[in-house]
Formats: C-alpha cells, structure tokens, sequence
C-alpha cells in the first residue's frame, strides 16, 4: 500500500541480516518520519551500508520486517527504486560522459520523458553547482563535484527520500562543507534524507535523529543534542602528557570531573565545567603538555556506549 502523509517513510522491526553464521544486521528496530534527516552513525563494518542495500531492495533481508515507503522491499523493489534517491558509497558514474549526459542517461533509466529529463537535469546541474561543468567529462571532475554530480543524479527522479551512504568519506574539509551545504538545501526544502555516517561533524550537522550502531546492533537513538545530554557531560578537557605518560597522569588526575578516559595520545576529563577541571589538574600539581576545553560531540557519546573511537 502506498504511504500516507504522517506515516513512517521507512520502518524497521527486527531487521537482520546475515551472511553465513556472521551476522551483519542485527535485529534493529527504527523509524523515519516524512521530511526527516535520520542517520545512521557507527564505524567501519557497523552494517550501515547493508542496512542502505536493504532498504534500497538491493539485498534481501534475513528475517524481520521492513517497510519502505508503504511497500515490502521482498516484493516491490522496482517501485521502491523509482521512488528513491539513492547515492552509493562509491560513485558510480559513467566517467567517459559528460556532465550532462550522466543525469539525462540515467533518467531515461527511469523512463522519464526527454523533455522533462532535460529540464531536471539543468535545474539540477544548478543545484549541484555544476552548470559551469555541464559540457566537461566527469573523468576530469574533482572528488567533491563527482559526489554533487552523484546527488544530483539521485535526485533525477525526484525522489520521497534519498538514501546516502558515507557521503562526504574521502573528500577534502572544503568539499565536505560544500556538500553539507547542498544537503542542508534539500533538507530545508523537505527532503526525506536518510544517510549513514562514520564522521561525528556530519552527523551533528545534518541529522534531525540519528541511531549509533555498533557491531550490526543499535546501542542508541536520538537527537544529536539530546545523544549528548543523555551520554556525556557539557564539557570535555584534553590533556596530553606525552603517550608514555598519560596512565599514569591519569591516576593522579582520578576524581576531578564526573569520568576520565584514557586514549594512546591523551586523557580526557568529562566535566560539565572544563576550565574548573583544569584548574583541579593543575592544583594536583601536574602540568600536562597540551590541554584544551571543548563541548561534548558524538564522539564522546560513542566512546562512551563502546569505549571505542568512531574512527580508527
Ligand atoms: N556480501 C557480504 N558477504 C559477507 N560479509 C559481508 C558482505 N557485505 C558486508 N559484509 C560484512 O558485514 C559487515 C557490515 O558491513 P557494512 O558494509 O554494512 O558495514 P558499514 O557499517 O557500512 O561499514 P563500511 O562503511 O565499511 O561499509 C562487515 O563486517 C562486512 O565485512
């Protein structure tokens, strides 16, 4: 049945996925809301990308029940992709063509009239802030214009949701905040944006809610901010001591804050007042070699849920 206005665009029960004994999936229970930026942020093998593939009925679901946008991905694949933006890991596009052609090749995927294919894709080449690009070969493109060329490319069909999967992995801090701002557009504009994430910024930026993953399992749910209030203190200090120091630096400094954890290359003191917790190091006589105060990120939040980094 096709969904209706305040029903989930993508619901989850259950949802697993395995491959031979190894399961990748674990059972994970979510739900996205029309107009929604909903992420999902883990490391490295945390099964976003099948999670991606699922929800694209790309890759079949092990058991659980999954529904997208008003359909069973089992049954309705084709009309679940002619509905969706999707935007792979890795770009996909075809680099002989040129700029232009890859849009209109691959609306006419879709069977969308020339006409109108030809008008989207200029709208879009704006959009994407390629009309300059539109006659270049897409071999010749930078990393952060082949991303926009992908995005753009998704929205071809103008799609109810965009799936992204690691959109900004590999691209330099100038083309992430390019890219960021397109997708913030889109978001304004009411676009449905599902995206997975290993980046903490990314996710702070553009998620409404976001899910942690962890080893195929959800570990938590949340707004960025309320992930934070919920699983870390205001502030955080940094302390270096040098990487054969910080054990033992960190004994002495046991107590000041409302937790300590203790990196290869620094200490870090929860305190909802940093400054405070650097004035109690010091007092205990100890001079670290750096220290800084900064705000909690969901850095610290997935520290906490794993006692792992987000990024290896
Ligand atoms: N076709 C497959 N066969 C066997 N194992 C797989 C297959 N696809 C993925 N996996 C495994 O499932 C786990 C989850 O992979 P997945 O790609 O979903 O993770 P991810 O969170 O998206 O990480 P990444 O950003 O590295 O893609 C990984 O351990 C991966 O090796």
């Amino acid at each position: 049945m096709p969904t209706t206005a305040s029903a989930p665009v993508i619901a989850a029960t259950g949802l697993t996925k395995r491959y031979g004994d190894f399961t990748a999936v674990d059972g994970i229970d979510f739900e996205i809301a029309p107009g929604e930026a909903f992420g999902f942020l883990g490391p490295n093998g945390a099964g976003k990308s099948t999670t991606m593939r699922m929800i694209a009925a790309t890759s079949t679901r092990t058991s659980g029940e999954l529904s997208v946008l008003g359909f069973d991905p089992a049954d309705h694949g084709p009309e679940i992709r002619a509905q969706l933006g999707i935007v792979p890991q890795a770009d996909q596009l075809d680099e002989e063509l040129r700029v232009i052609d890859n849009l209109i090749v691959y609306g006419r995927y879709f069977g969308l009239p020339l006409p109108y294919v030809r008008r989207r894709a200029e709208e879009l080449l704006e959009f994407a802030q390629l009309t300059e690009k539109r006659k270049a070969r897409v071999d010749g493109l930078s990393g952060g214009m082949k991303r926009r060329l992908t995005i753009a490319r998704g929205l071809i069909n103008a799609p109810k949701a965009m799936l992204l999967d690691e959109p900004t992995t590999g691209l330099d801090p100038q083309a992430r905040h390019v890219l960021w701002d397109r997708l913030f557009r889109l978001k304004e504009e009411g676009t449905t944006l599902v995206l997975t994430t290993h980046y903490m910024d990314e996710a702070e930026q553009l998620c409404d809610r976001l899910v942690v993953v962890d080893k195929g399992a959800i570990v938590a749910e949340g707004s960025p901010s309320a992930l934070i209030r919920q699983y870390s203190t205001r502030e955080v200090l940094e302390v270096r001591f040098g990487s054969a120091r910080n054990e033992e630096a960190a004994r002495g400094i046991e107590g000041i804050g409302e937790r300590i954890e203790v990196l290869p290359d620094r200490v870090l003191v929860y305190a909802d007042d940093g400054e405070a917790a650097m004035s109690a190091v010091h007092d205990r006589g100890l001079s670290p070699v750096t220290s800084l105060v900064r705000r909690s990120s969901l850095e610290d939040v997935f520290l906490r849920l794993t006692g792992r980094s987000l990024v290896d």
